[in-house]
């Protein structure tokens, strides 16, 4: 309707321009920026501003409004991007184009072929580039994740140095068993107020307790702290508002005009920079008396780092390192863990699989060592990699074309212009996983021994029957098979390549512990009424709203109580805390 009055009073106003003999000043600029508009609404009728014509793009290409291509789209769609992303791929294929202002053209590809293109076969020529850059330089500075080359080397090669199997072995028995052991503490609380919890929440607070401490020596002691964490709390704020920059364009100008949006912004950043700020001063000030009495963690790597010039980091570059390493280890592991539960709770069959594995293997014990958590749980591990294929939490991608290239099909992509994919899609798409391939199958990553020593380092198939093997019933093996796991290109819920996740064991190993912990003390089962979970619009995937969950300690374990009182000897928090 808007449309149709404007084109009324842009006709009304040429028709009587033509008439007239004198004009104005301001008639003059009016009609010039009119016929600059027709010019370049008949230059660009269906694509973004400045994006060059590609005839050879046209049968991939989707349609869009002249000079915005597809971005007025993408911004009014009601349903959560995701969403939308998927649903395009399953109408177009494994590729097509859109366009957006200021962006350009974007080629959304979802196959693996073009996943090992860009992220190994040519991966010089696909960066970061300038859209990760302008997405997201506010937040993240010039850290690992909006880096390439030679400073993307550098973080990569200093960062390697603490992911090392002796820290994973001390992790999974230490660190990692104690968080999961603070926990229980909390569920115990709980169940004695006939409270539930919100997994979602408790899951961040665990994850960025154990991280910040591992890495930076900071203790948040969020789970044993009562109410929301302001730390957390920021960050969340970040990842959600970061979302949607890549295909908007105007997000500095959008937030600039919604009121308080900068302040808010602002704010949350700031508080990042506080707990940065203060590790890295606390650590300067550190003597060598108390260097020797704690391990070697990630900020010694970067804090003690010589470069060639002789110079060293400084309190803003060792801030970007912080950033970057809390926005890889906090959400990523937490949110897996918060789907995984809902899927377990969401599908008895499997829940009752992976409680007979821990039976089987665990036989009851609490130790749990590195070498037992990713070898000889295979039937949970295989729920973890599920988890993370439909649910990853990168769920999506881009990279920028540093010069002209070929793609795999033939499709020609030019210098500055974008491939996106996602990986959330990706674990949808039918002709990769199969018919079944939005349903959450464990059983797809576990083969039988035999298959092991047929396949070698093949990728996984589904040659092996979701039911228990004969012969395994053994005790203390599971019954289950062997994990296999995917080629990196199909399932790159971990990225792949040069670029694959730096903490891909971390995560890993952390989920394992504390589902081992956490499943074989009690049982879980969703409050009622709530909606099924779906994604909530961030850069990572976490679920709308809280996971709210009743947890009942098993009667088996009753007696163990003690066991699991927290590490500060507090098992009274207050039920404010408990339902957040
Ligand atoms: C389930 C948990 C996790 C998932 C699904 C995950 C996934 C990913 C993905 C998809 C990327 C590529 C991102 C990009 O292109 O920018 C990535 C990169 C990275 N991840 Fe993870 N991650 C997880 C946990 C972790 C943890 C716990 C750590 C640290 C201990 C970590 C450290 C990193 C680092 C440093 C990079 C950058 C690698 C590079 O650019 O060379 N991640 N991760």
């Amino acid at each position: 309707m808007a449309i149709f009055l404007l084109a009324i009073g842009v006709k009304r106003f040429v028709e009587r321009q033509m008439t007239k003999k004198h004009r104005s000043p301001l008639e003059y600029v009016a009609l010039t920026s009119l016929a600059l508009l027709v010019a370049a609404i008949a230059k660009y009728p269906n694509r973004a501003i400045f994006t060059r014509a590609r005839p050879d793009l046209k049968e991939i290409t989707a349609d869009g409004h002249p000079l915005f291509g597809n971005m007025i789209q993408a911004l009014t769609s009601k349903e959560n991007p995701l969403v939308v992303l998927n649903k395009a791929f399953q109408k177009r294929g494994d590729i097509y184009v859109i366009t957006v202002p200021y962006r350009g053209r974007f080629f959304m590809v979802n196959h693996p072929m073009y996943i090992e293109y860009i992220l190994k076969t040519n991966f010089n020529n696909y960066i970061k580039g300038k859209v990760f850059g302008d997405q997201l330089r506010d937040i993240l500075g010039n850290g690992i994740f909006v880096s390439d080359q030679d400073a993307w080397r550098f973080h990569r090669k200093t960062a390697s140095n603490i992911f090392t199997t002796k820290m994973y072995r001390q992790l999974a028995e230490g660190a990692f068993t104690d968080s999961a052991r603070d926990l229980c503490s909390i569920f115990d609380k709980a169940e004695s107020l006939s409270q539930p919890v919100d997994l979602q929440q408790l899951f961040l607070k665990l994850t960025m307790d154990a991280f910040g401490k591992l890495t930076f020596g900071i203790e948040f002691n969020s789970l044993l702290t009562e109410g929301r964490s302001e730390f957390g709390d920021a960050f969340d704020y970040l990842t959600a508002n970061v979302d949607g920059r890549v295909i908007n364009p105007l997000w500095p100008i959008l937030d600039r005009l919604t009121p308080g949006k900068i302040g808010k912004l602002k704010g949350a950043i700031a508080v990042l920079d506080r707990y940065a700020y203060s590790a890295v001063h606390k650590r300067r000030a550190e003597t060598e008396e108390e260097r020797m009495k704690r391990p070697r963690d990630l900020l010694d790597h970067f804090i003690n780092h010589v470069r060639e010039d002789g110079s060293m980091l400084n309190d803003l570059e060792l801030r970007d390192v912080f950033v970057n390493f809390m926005i890889a280890g906090r959400d990523t592991t937490a949110l897996t863990l918060t789907w995984q539960f809902y899927s377990l709770m969401a599908n008895p069959r499997i829940l009752k699989n992976v409680l007979k594995e821990l039976d089987v293997v665990l036989q009851g014990s609490e130790i749990y060592t590195y070498e037992i958590m990713m070898q000889e749980l295979p039937y949970l591990k295989a729920v973890f990699h599920e988890t993370l294929r439909l649910y990853p939490q990168v769920p999506r991608n881009a990279k920028e074309c540093v010069s002209d290239d070929v793609l795999p099909d033939g499709t020609v992509v030019y210098k500055g212009e974008l491939v996106a994919f996602s990986t959330y899609a990706m674990g949808r798409n039918r002709s990769v996983w199969g018919e079944d391939a939005e349903v959450f199958c464990p059983e797809r990553w576990l083969v039988d021994e035999e298959d092991v020593e047929k396949q070698g380092s093949s990728p996984a198939t589904r040659s092996t029957p979701p039911q228990q093997q004969q012969g395994s019933n053994m005790k203390g093996v599971s019954p289950f098979g062997k994990f296999k796991m995917e080629n990196q290109f199909k399932f790159n819920s971990f990225n792949a390549s040069p670029r694959l996740c730096l903490g891909q064991t971390f995560a890993t190993l952390e989920a394992m512990v504390t589902s081992c912990m956490l499943l074989q003390k009690f049982d879980f089962k969703l409050v009622p009424g709530q909606p099924i979970p779906e994604p909530k619009p961030s850069a990572t995937l976490p679920m709308l709203n809280p996971l709210m969950t009743f947890t009942t300690r098993k009667q088996h374990n009753k007696s163990s109580m003690m066991t699991t009182t927290s590490r500060n000897g507090d098992s009274s928090l207050s039920s404010s805390y408990i339902s957040v």
